[in-house]
């Protein structure tokens, strides 16, 4: 199993290019089952979610080709950068996604949406992915429920069937979901008639789903605000779209520089994505310029401020940011109280960060951070995926040596994460088996 090993204590400088977010690549891919025409979408990330979803697309009958030629070496794609990819769901063969491959990963489960819309019946297995909660799929359920859907749970699989089309109808999310929203306004998409969802996801990657279902010919509005309107047509074609940088990429390095001092150039990063995460990370003493090119992050010598964050939908500090956050209030000078509401067990972070020196008690839901002055390293484990990139950062900020197990997570979600961070500077290094 691959390791990451950090040797910490340099400042970052230089540039790091922000990859095309992971959790709207996802729901894109997913979109390419309504139609049987191609869905091209640009700025896919390399990452290993990227890459099962390619596998369970294929098991519904999707084929794919990377930049126009289809690449059989390393698992199908070609590896590195961001690339285009074409996805043609020219026939379902298939409407089931067994639980072999849709328990790896919690968005796999979304195609239930799309596959129910276009085939009148799906049979999806209840899904994985981080475990950072109880995460139940009830919202869904009751969702294409409103939508005229007959579903029964049966044997781990959720069994949904429409046999006389979806029908459009109002919804209100008695919580607010970004999967569910997705699967929502993907489904209503090919329904007979009008939708409403109301207290929808308010999430980039909900705009970037609907402008990519909107180039595909869907009739929607309000995609970023908590009414969704959704006509619903006859067919969907395809398209060309391009996936939005990903802003908890953007969090988390924008961090790492917050936490290690430096000078970095954010290239491609929007900061409009994530404003509320930007304006925490300026009170930690930060400065944060947006630029033609991206984002500039830099910090000097001053200490690192305290600061409290609680997590929130959309608009609000995102709970994806909240272990990186973490991470870099472990060195504040002063007591910070970090707030998650959004996930009941995201907290695993809390006790590897306490290997490295750092001071953190837990009261329920908050996270109580005692900043100390220097953290030293030692061997962590990686339990998910944002966790993982929590004790990188800190890893980079401690002294001597910190080696991160269980590498897979960071793979799940970042893009050439030690050669991004050893461009700036970072003694960073994967080591293999
Ligand atoms: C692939 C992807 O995009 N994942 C993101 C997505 O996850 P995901 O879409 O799974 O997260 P949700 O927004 O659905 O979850 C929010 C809350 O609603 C609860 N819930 C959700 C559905 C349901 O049927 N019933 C229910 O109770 C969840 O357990 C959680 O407590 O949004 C989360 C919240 O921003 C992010 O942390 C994840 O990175
Ligand atoms: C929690 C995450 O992913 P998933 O929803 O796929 O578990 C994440 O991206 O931080």
């Amino acid at each position: 199993m691959d390791r990451i090993r950090i040797v910490g204590g340099n400042p970052l400088a230089g540039t790091i290019p922000v990859s095309g977010a992971k959790n709207a690549a996802l729901p894109l891919m997913i979109a390419s089952l309504l139609t049987p025409q191609t869905l091209t979408l640009e700025n896919v990330p390399h990452l290993a979610d990227v890459e099962q979803l390619i596998r369970i697309l294929g098991n519904h009958g999707v084929d794919y080709s990377v930049n126009g030629k289809r690449d059989h070496q390393n698992g199908g794609t070609t590896s590195g950068y961001s690339r285009t990819i074409n996805f043609t769901a020219e026939n379902i063969v298939d409407t089931t996604a067994p639980y072999e491959l849709v328990s790896k990963m919690r968005a796999s489960f979304w195609v239930i949406g799309p596959v129910l819309a276009r085939m009148g019946e799906a049979k999806v297995s209840l899904p994985g992915g981080c475990a950072i909660g109880t995460r139940p799929v009830d919202l869904f359920i009751e969702g294409l429920q409103a939508l005229g859907a007959d579903i029964d749970v049966d044997t781990g699989y959720v069994v949904a069937k429409a046999k006389n089309r979806l029908r459009g109808n109002r919804y209100t999310f008695p919580k607010v979901s970004v999967g569910a929203t997705h699967v929502l306004m993907m489904a209503a998409s090919l329904a007979r008639g009008e939708t409403v969802l109301e207290n929808a996801a308010r999430e980039p990657e909900v705009v970037n789903l609907a402008e990519c279902l909107i180039a595909m010919g869907a009739k929607i509005h309000g995609a970023g605000t908590s009414t969704i309107t959704i006509e619903g047509v006859d067919e969907l074609s395809g398209a060309k779209v391009r996936v939005i940088p990903d802003r908890i990429e953007t969090g988390t390095y924008a961090m790492a520089v917050a936490m290690t001092g430096g000078d970095v150039l954010l290239e491609g990063a929007q900061p409009d994505l994530l404003e509320a995460a930007l304006d925490v990370i300026r009170k930690t003493g930060a400065e944060i310029t947006p630029t033609n090119a991206g984002i500039r992050v830099r910090r000097n010598g001053a200490g690192i401020a305290p600061v409290d964050v609680t997590t929130e939908p959309f608009p609000g500090f995102p709970t994806d940011l909240q272990a990186q956050f973490m991470g870099l209030m472990t060195m504040a000078k002063g007591k910070s109280r970090i707030t998650e509401t959004i996930f009941e067990n995201r907290f695993m972070h809390v006790q590897e960060l306490a290997r490295l020196g750092a001071h953190i008690t837990l009261s329920g839901q908050t996270a109580i951070v005692e900043g100390v002055s220097k953290l030293k390293g030692a061997p962590v484990m990686a339990t998910d995926l944002r966790a993982s990139v929590s004790l990188v950062i800190a890893g980079l900020a401690a002294e001597g040596e910190t080696t991160v197990n269980r590498v897979y997570h960071l793979d799940r979600g970042f893009e050439r994460l030690e050669e991004k961070l050893s461009g700036c500077g970072a003694v960073i290094e994967r080591i293999s088996g």
